[in-house]
């Protein structure tokens, strides 16, 4: 069993979409990036890759490449999963929690929760999306940005 870990943090701006585990979330701001700026995923694309050792998004995926731009992190992710599986590994289950001060994510996590497994190819109860605030303190307290941590296993066939 090997173990990953990945964070991402997307600045809050306007006239962006708020997209987060492929969800689109109606917010008066939305996350900067090169691509949609999926927080979550990037950082659930990082714990999946750091499990297999493999580098990390920026390295597969740089931001100077325009066929990135404005990329859906969800056929990102899909590639990631394609890398991992073509080193032998298989992926048992994880867990993201994203650290926003608004809006409520509550209602959108069922979804989020489905198209992680559908990207993952994993059944759905192998895998968890939490949300937390910050009680108002730090960058994503005040609204700034929004922060997203993952954990990943996986099993390697090789073994
Ligand atoms: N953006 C968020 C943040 C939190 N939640 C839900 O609220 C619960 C309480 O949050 P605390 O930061 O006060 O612990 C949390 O457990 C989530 O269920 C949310 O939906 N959206
Ligand atoms: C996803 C990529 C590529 O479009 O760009 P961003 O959306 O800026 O995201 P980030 O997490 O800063 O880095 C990974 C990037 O290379």
């Amino acid at each position: 069993m090997r173990t990953g870990l990945g964070y991402d943090v997307h600045r809050l701006v306007e006239d962006r979409r708020l997209i987060l585990c492929g969800v689109d979330i109606p917010y008066e701001k939305g996350l900067l990036g090169h691509s949609d700026a999926d927080v979550a995923l990037h950082a659930l694309s990082d714990a999946l890759l750091g499990a297999a050792a493999m580098r990390d998004i920026g390295y597969h995926f740089p931001d100077t490449v325009a066929e990135y731009k404005g990329a859906d992190s969800r056929v990102l992710l899909r590639r990631v999963v394609e890398l991992i599986k073509e080193q032998g590994f298989s992926i048992n289950n994880v867990d993201i929690t994203i650290i926003a001060q608004r809006p409520k994510l509550l209602d959108f996590i069922p979804v989020m929760v489905q198209n992680v497994a559908d990207d993952l190819a994993i059944p759905a109860d192998c895998v968890s999306v939490k949300a937390t605030t910050t009680e108002r303190l730090g960058f994503e307290g005040r609204g700034e940005g929004i922060s997203a941590m993952a954990v990943a296993t996986l099993s390697d066939s090789r073994l």
